[in-house]
């Protein structure tokens, strides 16, 4: 079927709103098709509903009316906040959203309860699976409310993985649950902490950064002593440039690639045209 390939690729997740726009050119570097413009949705605080007021602008200065807004959802108040917001403005020109579910993603699920698996971890396997090399399996790391590490196998196949809590989640957690400890909330840019906390707000940041290194570091070595040939390590998500580099080891080479959620619902809808 011939269509015209530009596609708004909307991933909802707990905390924010992404959305990319997508021509059908994959980029020549790596494969994975690239948006030509981005914006993302957050909360005016954290942990409440996302502010979709941006969205208006950005669409109208962006994107054609009649672009399909495609959507992969883990959050209903996310999918529906957007629902309402675009039901009431821009005179329905922007009415119609695709929400995909797990059965559209183009790749095999071996877990246990497919339907269940979150559709940003199946997205990103899909924009995994373009990037890493033929027979070769991936590892995808995704930092968000929660994080995911999960397995694409040689053959393709979503494997399954591990979610352990993200690291704004868990300092939610540590605030909300003890008499003494403040909230304090995850760096936003760049550097990683000292490991020697010299206050309680700098010892729960060492901890909470440095645990999340190692658990993901751990999960990596344990999904790949099960794979004969070494995978490819891809980042994903909210974390510091320094993730990548400090997740490394000793026979494969870790990529931060920021869209391979939005780039792996653009790939869906082209196959789904197809
Ligand atoms: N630079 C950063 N380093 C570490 N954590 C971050 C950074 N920026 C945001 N976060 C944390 O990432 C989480 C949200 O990430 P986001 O990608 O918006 O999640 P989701 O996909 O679940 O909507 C929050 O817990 C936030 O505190
Ligand atoms: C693990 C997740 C909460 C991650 O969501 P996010 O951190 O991006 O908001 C999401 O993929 C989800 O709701 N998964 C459902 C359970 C599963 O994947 O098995
Ligand atoms: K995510």
């Amino acid at each position: 079927m011939l269509h015209q390939g530009t596609v708004v690729a909307v991933d909802i997740g707990n905390s924010r709103i992404k959305l990319g726009l997508f021509h059908l050119q994959p980029s020549a570097d790596t494969g994975l098709p690239q948006p030509a413009a981005t914006v993302t949705l957050a909360p005016d605080s954290p942990g409440e509903a996302c502010n979709v007021e941006p969205l208006g602008e950005w669409l109208a200065e962006t994107i054609s009316p009649g672009t399909p807004l495609v959507v992969a959802s883990v959050s209903r108040p996310g999918t529906q906040a957007l629902k309402d917001y675009l039901a009431a403005h821009h005179d329905g020109a922007w009415n119609q959203l695709r929400v995909l579910t797990n059965a559209d993603l183009p790749i095999e699920n071996l877990t246990d309860e497919p339907d269940r698996v979150g559709i940003d971890r199946l997205a990103a396997a899909v924009g995994a699976s373009t990037v890493r090399r033929a027979e070769s399996p991936a590892i995808v790391i995704d930092f968000g409310t929660a994080i995911t590490v999960d397995l694409v196998s040689a053959e393709g196949a979503f494997a399954g993985g591990a979610i352990l809590p993200g690291i704004g989640t868990a300092a939610v957690a540590l605030h909300a649950r003890t008499d003494a400890l403040p909230a304090v909330r995850p760096p936003i840019e760049g550097k990683s902490p000292a490991s020697v906390g010299k206050n309680t707000s700098d010892a729960i940041r060492s901890g909470l950064y440095w645990g999340a290194v190692g658990a993901v570091r751990e999960l990596i070595a344990r999904h790949r002593d099960g794979l004969v040939k070494p995978p490819q390590v891809l980042v994903t998500g909210s974390t510091s440039p320094d993730m990548a580099r400090l997740l490394g080891g000793p026979d494969y080479t870790v990529r931060y690639m920021p869209h391979l959620v939005l780039a792996g619902v653009a790939s869906t809808w082209w196959k789904l045209e197809e």
